[in-house]
């Protein structure tokens, strides 16, 4: 490194980052992994290759024997929050501080508007709160808790004018967030009107209510009444109904916060039957620890409250882990929402009154390393998947994040695997006085973490980065979950009269989908013969996403046990969108 780069990277706030080559470390993305050098000038990626030479100004990092990873991204966190009578102690400087500490170097957060409230409104006031504070980029989900017209047009006015792109809706938290299953109807078709990803918190909210009200008739009012009145079945039950509502309206679904080992099967058996835009988010603290057991304090179980609740089955941690391994999930993040022990005391007569709430934005990278990777259950690229390939994908800012690739900004972290840290209260770096991994030791830390090109972090020290980052718009139509659009998307064109033979004009077949494209195969598999290896070729044409309908062939075809598939796209036929099948 030269004089001038070592001076700006001392001082920690060069105005302009120095350019970067980080030389040596093995570069994992989430579909490859190879040993090439990274050039970063301007906050940009601008090569990748063997041996790269350093221009002159050039700050080298070197990274031998470490794994060069994605900036994760923690699509879901709650800062400055305003909840249960309350606000959470993360604000938007100390919590993506504490992000960077760990190697996440992009948070979404939720503004969540309240009943009769205005998106905008809420919008505006998020981001007045974070522009000036954010370490590192952020964007915003909004939270939608009535239904009304004025609640529709603004949700076009966000996604058109504000980069907002995803809507969470909340069926629990009744009295206070908890739509009705007409309202998240309603949600769910505008959001597929607008190429917005819906959301969803899934717990039912009416038999919370009822459990609650039956606990307290039985005399419990500690914190064990929380996970008593909200069992896994509450869980799975919502998630079932939300995924169907969203299968009838034909909107994407991204359910937050998988709690159990039901919740997730039911959006495993749901995306094996072909909802392929049916997303689950695991958090660090479901795949990191479970509820404390019955005897502990009211401080250490009020500190682990949240909704859905952290699981007592001991279990429930490895099975999440494994629905992300097998696919089945596609996200982790945090839900940071936390509270100081004086906040979660205001429960201390009433369960129902403790905030709900936890951290993990400053652990989930390691916890997630340690109990994934380093047991075997996934490897590097599958954790570069799940920390930050998706959410990226799922939130259309990819590939200008959640990978390293020429053009991607650098958010860039030099990982080491063998280093152990233990995660404490005492030396964490969010501001809260709890950790629940208090006392964990973890293998695999972050070592010098990148943002936008600029060192933020290295070898424990955290350089001074308020305001450093920015709030990233996220556009409409990710093409990961509506399919690659080429000019305008035509959710109602009509048969276009150019199917023939084996060929299904899908334009005809709105609702549902999924049941619709099941027959179309079914139609074209006679000359494949269920089980056999016989070729067949069919051929659709579509006004609906392409990945809906890739990933659901790709789940479809194997039922019959086809030899193997190609899918492409072909304009030869005529047909502006032609989708073949050949196996
Ligand atoms: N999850 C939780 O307990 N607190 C934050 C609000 C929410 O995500 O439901
Ligand atoms: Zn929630
Ligand atoms: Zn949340």
């Amino acid at each position: 490194m030269d004089n001038n780069a070592a001076q700006n990277v001392a001082e920690g706030n060069a105005s302009k980052p120095p350019k970067l080559l980080i030389k040596g470390g093995k570069v994992v993305n989430a579909d490859k992994t190879e040993n090439v050098d990274v050039l970063v000038e301007d906050g940009v990626i601008t090569d990748i290759g063997y041996d790269l030479a350093a221009p002159p100004g050039t700050m080298v990092i070197m990274a031998d024997g470490r794994y060069v990873i994605p900036g994760g991204i923690d699509p879901h966190t709650h800062l400055e929050f305003e909840f249960m009578g309350t606000k959470s102690v993360d604000d938007f400087y100390k919590g993506t501080r504490a992000a960077i500490a760990g190697g996440t170097t992009m948070v979404i957060d939720f503004a969540i508007a309240l009943p009769g409230q205005s998106l905008l409104e809420v919008y505006d006031k998020y981001r007045s709160m974070a522009d000036p504070k954010v370490c590192c980029d952020y964007g915003l989900h909004v939270g939608i808790t009535w239904w009304s017209r004025t609640v529709s047009k603004e949700m076009e006015l966000l996604c058109a004018q504000h980069g907002v792109n995803s809507f969470k809706l909340f069926m629990a938290y009744k009295n206070m967030f908890m739509v009705d299953d007409g309202e998240l109807y309603e949600a769910f078709a505008r959001c597929k009107e607008l190429g917005a990803v819906a959301m969803v918190h899934a717990e039912n909210g009416h038999v919370i209510e009822k459990n609650v009200h039956k606990l307290k008739q039985a005399g419990v009012t500690g914190p064990e009444g929380h996970e008593m009145s909200r069992p896994e079945e509450v869980e799975a039950e919502a998630v079932h109904r939300a995924a169907m509502i969203a299968s009838q309206t034909g909107c994407p679904l991204y359910v937050v916060h998988v709690m159990s080992e039901s919740a997730a099967k039911v959006i495993e058996e749901r995306r094996n039957a072909g909802q392929t835009t049916l997303f689950g988010e695991a958090l660090a603290a479901g795949l990191g620890t479970v509820a404390p057991d019955g005897k502990c304090s009211f401080e250490v179980a009020a500190a682990h409250i949240m909704s859905p609740p952290l699981r007592k089955t001991r279990s429930t941690p490895l099975a999440l882990m494994k629905a992300l391994a097998s696919g089945a999930l596609q996200t982790t993040g945090t839900d940071n929402c936390t509270f100081n022990k004086n906040q979660k005391a205001l429960g201390k007569e009433d369960f129902t009154k403790i905030p709900n709430g936890l951290n993990g934005l400053e652990d989930r990278m390691s916890v997630i390393w340690d109990k994934g990777v380093n047991t075997d259950i996934i490897d590097p690229q599958k954790f570069v998947e799940i920390t930050s390939t998706n959410v990226a994908k799922i939130f259309n800012l990819y590939p200008k994040k959640g990978c390293i690739e020429i053009g991607s900004e650098a958010d860039i972290v030099i990982w080491n695997p063998d280093k152990s840290k233990k995660i404490s209260a005492t030396t964490h770096n969010h501001a809260c006085d709890f950790n629940i991994f208090e006392g964990m030791v973890v293998r695999g830390v972050p070592e010098t973490v990148i943002v936008k090109g600029k060192v933020c972090y290295q070898h424990g020290r955290l350089m001074d980065s308020k305001g450093h980052g920015s709030f990233v718009p996220c556009q409409v139509f990710p093409p990961h979950v509506y399919g690659r659009r080429e000019g305008k998307y035509r959710p109602d064109a009509g048969d276009c009269g150019k199917a023939k033979d084996t060929q299904y004009c899908l334009n005809t077949l709105n609702f549902p989908e999924r049941q619709l494209l099941t027959s179309a195969l079914q139609k074209a598999a006679p000359t494949a013969q269920r089980g056999c290896l016989k070729l067949f070729k069919v051929s659709f044409t579509f006004s609906l996403p392409l990945v809906t309908i890739e990933g659901f062939i790709q789940t479809m075809v194997p039922l019959y046990k086809c030899h193997s598939t190609l899918i492409s796209r072909s304009r030869s036929h005529g047909h502006e969108n032609l989708l073949r099948i050949n196996s």
